[in-house]
């Protein structure tokens, strides 16, 4: 896992280039053979437009959502991108400049305005973006494209058509909601997200979206708050990009990288401001876990749970077992905010300077954390943590507070395992023994993980000049073994004859099965789903 890796000639800036969409689907050239059972489509969402009007986007997650989809048939593979029609987009292209802002570049107002309707348009209310560039997911019959603000869009994933925009500020009281929603066995999709109260009171509000209706009715309509968890600070939310969801529980872990919601809202309207700078980091609080029960519903408020500081961004996955919750997670060191690092001018530079940032930056860990479930007074002082398999603490102080130390899976200087996946169908929730990853060497995706979070062996594919995406594992039919099934990633080659390809991997071994190439560089995704 640790064999480093140079890029001198600093290929991965072509992932981060603007493309066009495509009129057509194009035909790709299969090498090696891909399984007659795996027929669907992998639908795969990230930026694709990096500047408009000649003005650049500044952060990675600025970039105009780009949709991308591989269709699967009889050992045959197609590839179609089109571009989101959000309301961010269209505008954009209207009037050639960036007329909503994006997480870290700010819109501008219309030149051709006279100064008096500019200055209006400065202090007008917060137009939030409906970007949809994070993740692409399932709702009932339906598939949404999402980032993290509340507004969700409706695509059809055959022809990648932008169908809708749903606010879901108009069925529940959320602010916004994760990329990152779990999807129980029944078809409820469950989520979170920041809500201001009254008085600016504030909470994290989990929702729940049922299961497709019967009655063929839009389940989103159906939305509803289940459980509502406090701010560790009033004015100040925690930045929360997933959570962890269990048969019985809730995890969510509440980081030190804070959105200062007076900033949010004082500086919004002036020229410049963007929602990175609404971010701070709280040196003093650490790490927070809340536990909160799915039924019924309620937050356990007697369980205080710290630890030292980190960010994070990705819950690989959670269980219980004997009394304890076992919670592994992608951690970044230290409470500054990894998102700094993740401007376009730091992920475009050369590869020496590339290095150099990254080794500011906050460093990465996989981990593990176990929370004991059932608490007494008289045990004060002593590590509570009594599964046989783990390294993991959990020591009860007398304030009340429960201080965890994690057991490390992996960690590598510079070398993160990211974008985990899981045989989710089969292990959410669940105890489980394999996640597979990106391995992100000084923030640059090079190479695929697949980690034994048991024995913690790994095993990496890995090519030279090759630029992959998060792993989607898709289970064989029938499977027995956790991990039969493959491994599906997006891999960019620059320079190569066909500069993509879909790259089809055995999830036991992490051999490729088979490549399928186009003749187009495919831009980084963020996340997406695979659609039997
Ligand atoms: C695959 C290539 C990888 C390239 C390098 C990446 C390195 C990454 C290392 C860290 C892990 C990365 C996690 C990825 C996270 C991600 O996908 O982030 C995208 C997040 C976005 C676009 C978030 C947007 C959030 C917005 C607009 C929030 C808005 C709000 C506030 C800030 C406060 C008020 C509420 C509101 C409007 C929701
Ligand atoms: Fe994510």
């Amino acid at each position: 896992m640790v064999s480093r890796v140079e890029h001198p000639a600093a290929g991965y800036k072509k992932i981060f280039e603007t493309v066009e969409e495509l009129s057509e689907p194009i035909p790709a050239k299969i090498i090696g053979v891909i399984p007659s059972w795996l027929s669907g489509s992998l639908l795969r969402v990230g930026p694709g437009l990096f500047e408009i009007g000649g003005q650049p986007l500044r952060h990675l997650f600025d970039g105009q959502a780009l949709m991308h989809k591989f269709d699967l048939k009889r050992g045959q593979v197609t590839y179609y991108r089109r571009f989101i029609k959000s309301d961010a987009y269209v505008r954009a292209m209207t009037e050639n400049r960036v007329v909503m802002t994006e997480f870290g570049t700010a819109a501008y107002p219309d030149p051709c305005k006279n100064i008096f309707s500019r200055f209006f348009t400065y202090f007008k209310s917060i137009e939030v973006t409906d970007n949809c560039l994070v993740n692409v997911y399932p709702v009932g019959e339906d598939f949404y494209a999402v980032t993290e603000t509340n507004y969700i869009t409706k695509v059809d994933p055959d022809s990648l058509e932008t169908l809708k925009k749903v606010d879901l500020c108009k069925y529940v009281s959320v602010n916004g909601v994760t990329a990152h929603p779990h999807t129980d066995s029944d078809g409820a999709v469950y989520n979170i997200g920041n809500c201001f109260g009254k008085n600016l009171s504030l909470a994290y509000n989990i929702i729940k979206i049922p299961a497709a209706m019967k009655d063929k009715s839009d389940p989103i309509e159906k939305s509803e708050v289940i459980v509502q968890l406090p701010s560790s600070e009033r004015l100040k939310p925690s930045y929360v990009h997933s959570f962890g969801m269990t048969d019985n529980y809730f995890v969510v872990v509440e980081q030190p990288v804070k959105i200062n919601l007076l900033k949010f809202l004082s500086a919004w309207g002036v020229r410049g401001t963007t929602y990175m700078d609404c971010f701070e980091s709280n040196e003093r609080m650490g790490t927070w876990f809340h536990l909160a029960q799915r039924d019924p519903a309620s937050y356990l408020s007697n369980y205080k749970f710290r630890s030292s500081a980190f960010n994070l961004f990705h819950h690989i996955n959670a269980y219980e077992e004997d009394g304890f919750m076992v919670v592994d997670l992608c951690t970044w060191k230290g409470h500054d905010f990894v998102y700094n690092y993740l401007y376009m001018a730091n992920v475009k530079e050369e590869w020496e300077e590339v290095k150099k940032a990254a080794m500011r930056a906050p460093q990465p860990e996989v981990r593990r954390y176990v929370l004991p479930l059932d608490l007494h007074k008289e045990e004060q002082g002593k590590n509570l943590v009594s599964l046989p398999y783990t390294t993991a603490t959990a020591v009860l102080h007398s304030d009340g507070t429960v201080w965890l130390e994690p057991e490390v899976l992996f960690s590598g200087p510079r070398q993160a395992f990211e974008f985990p996946q899981i045989n989710y169908s089969r292990c959410r929730g669940k105890k489980y023994t394999f996640a597979y990853g990106l391995g992100l060497n000084h923030f640059i995706p090079d190479r695929i993980v697949k980690l034994n979070v048991q024995t913690k062996e790994t095993w990496v594919w890995q090519e030279e000049e090759c630029y992959p995406s998060e792993p989607v594992f898709v289970p064989t039919p029938g499977a027995i073994q956790e991990d039969d099934g493959v491994l599906l990633s997006i891999v960019v080659k620059p320079g190569a004859r066909k500069q993509s390809f879909l790259l089809v991997l055995d999830a036991r071994r992490l051999r490729e099965l088979a490549r399928a190439e186009v003749d187009t560089i495919i831009p980084m995704t963020l996340h997406g789903v695979y659609k039997p």
